[in-house]
């Protein structure tokens, strides 16, 4: 078990290792956890915000980065055997690895049952929350509620993915008896999971560090009207400060902006809340390639991105974009065509081709670029037709889904929380409501497409092949009753 600290052992925490919380101190916000409030007034005058003293300085040495852990691997020896045979692959692998080390270390109860080195952060991470509502640390009850939304499929993917990072770290780590005992004894894939979700909820961008958690400044809770920005300063500190023009009163919460361009279900999953002042409105959906497509993993192995459609509801009215959906609904009649290239190395690569012309670093593009084709109103009801099919699909499993009601009161232990039954409906009703709108604009939009002059043309001429093909004799049909 991990021991915890008390949030008042922050300052004395803070002091010993240079943090300087000049303006702002941490206190419990009621319904969103820690948060930090101004000691007193804080005022920008609007002048150059970047001019403004920072309510909170973290030294640069104990920002935790990709560069960090890289110095922690020259120190501790052991972990620098992890982060040989399971690191290096990405910052967010990199940094769940030096979580995973200090979680490891925080379980030890004396100086001879801690493996590692020390640092600042072994010390921190006592104060960091055990608990972060994001679903993948949801029981299996709550992340029932989720069924039909577009969560589901994203949040069982995830616990997939996890539990197979944990697997292979395992794998690896075996073939050190140190770290092996460690992992057969006291290091279970829910601390895996723990970092993960630190990670995603607490991983800030600097401009410089890139991809970092920052000390004290990830008590900072999210607002779409946010009273703070963060920044690197010229030495590499961290600082938080007044937004341009903010005006914090003593004992008023800072807040900062956690991107406001944000939809419901990704604030759900990386933060464990939807913010009720967000006017975004949109959702993304699976799609796949048609069961009889040939090219239909040709087409899920080239495309550059994730293979989805996004729903949305703008000022324009109810849209969707996908790219993918475009190359899903192409031909090689059309003039798509796939082929194998050999680069001067030896390494085969796959190269999508559209009209002769390579496309493969472009399929993001694809809409723009069959544009000019004289069959796009053509491929558009193809590709409208496809996602007319899977809204419905989507639908029909997101009103089957599994539903508390709000005011309902769960009564049984294990039954979901009250806050895990409210996040979910309202992410329910939102998806709904963007769902059924965007079923209503693609039977508008196959409507208007059917009545356009050259899909007529085309459907006729498709016709017409058809009825030929009908009225000539089956090419075996001599052969077989001669
Ligand atoms: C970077 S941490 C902020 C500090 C955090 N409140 C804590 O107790 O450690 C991000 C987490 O704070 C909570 N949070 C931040 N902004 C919130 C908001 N506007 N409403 C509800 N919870 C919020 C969420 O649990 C989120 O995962």
């Amino acid at each position: 078990m991990q021991s915890q600290l008390p949030i008042e052992a922050f300052p004395a925490w803070a002091l010993l290792n240079n943090v300087d919380f000049a303006s702002a101190e941490i206190r419990n916000i009621d319904g969103k956890g820690l948060g930090l409030v101004a000691k007193h007034d804080i005022t920008e005058a609007g002048r150059d915000a970047s001019s403004s003293p920072a309510i909170v300085r973290i030294p640069r040495d104990l920002v935790l980065s990709a560069e960090a852990v890289e110095e922690y691997a020259k120190v501790d020896q052991n972990f620098k055997q992890l982060l040989e045979v399971a690191g290096r692959q990405s910052t967010r692998g990199d940094i769940l690895l030096y979580l995973l080390t200090q979680i490891i270390q925080s379980k030890g109860t004396s100086p001879s049952t801690r493996p590692f080195a020390s640092t600042p952060w072994t010390e921190y991470i006592k104060f960091l929350p055990r608990y972060i509502p994001i679903p993948t640390m949801w029981t299996n009850e709550e992340r029932e509620l989720l069924k039909g939304t577009s969560l589901e499929a994203a949040v069982s993917a995830k616990l997939s993915a996890l539990s197979h990072e944990y697997d292979g770290i395992c794998e690896q780590a075996s073939n050190f008896p140190f770290w092996n005992d460690l992992f057969w004894g006291t290091v279970k894939v829910e601390d895996w999971i723990l970092a993960d979700a630190w990670y995603r909820s607490r991983c800030l961008e600097l401009p410089r560090a890139g991809h970092a958690m920052v000390p004290g400044l990830d008590m900072a809770n999210h607002s779409q009207t946010h009273s703070a920005y963060y920044d690197e300063s010229s030495n590499g500190d961290v600082v938080l400060l007044p937004s341009s023009g903010s005006s914090i009163l003593s004992g008023g919460e800072i807040t900062i902006s956690y991107g406001q361009a944000k939809s419901a279900a990704e604030m759900l999953f990386s933060y464990g809340f939807i913010d009720q002042e967000s006017s975004i409105k949109e959702l993304k959906l699976q799609v796949a390639p048609l069961p009889d497509d040939p090219l239909g993993r040709a087409k899920l192995r080239v495309y550059n991105g994730p293979p989805t459609v996004r729903l949305s509801l703008t000022e324009q009215g109810f849209q969707w974009d996908s790219p993918f959906l475009y190359l899903l609904v192409l031909n090689e009649e059309d003039g798509l065509a796939f082929r194998i290239a050999q680069d001067t190395s030896g390494e085969r690569q796959l190269k999508l081709l559209w009209q002769d012309e390579d496309i493969t670093d472009r399929t993001d593009e694809l809409e723009t670029l069959v544009q000019n084709h004289d069959l796009f109103q053509v491929f558009k009801l193809r590709a409208v037709a496809v996602l007319e099919e899977r809204v419905a699909m989507q639908l029909d499993r997101i009103s089957s889904g599994f539903s508390y009601g709000v005011t309902e009161q769960p009564q049984a232990a294990n039954q979901p929380r009250a806050e895990c039954i409210l996040a979910a409906e309202t992410l329910r009703d939102l998806e709904t409501q963007v769902l059924q709108g965007v079923a209503e604009a693609l039977e508008n939009e196959k409507a208007r497409l059917l009545l356009d002059a050259r899909v007529v043309t085309y459907l006729g001429s498709m016709e017409d092949a058809q009825n030929e093909q009908a009225s000539e004799p089956a090419a075996n049909e001599d052969d077989e009753f001669s």
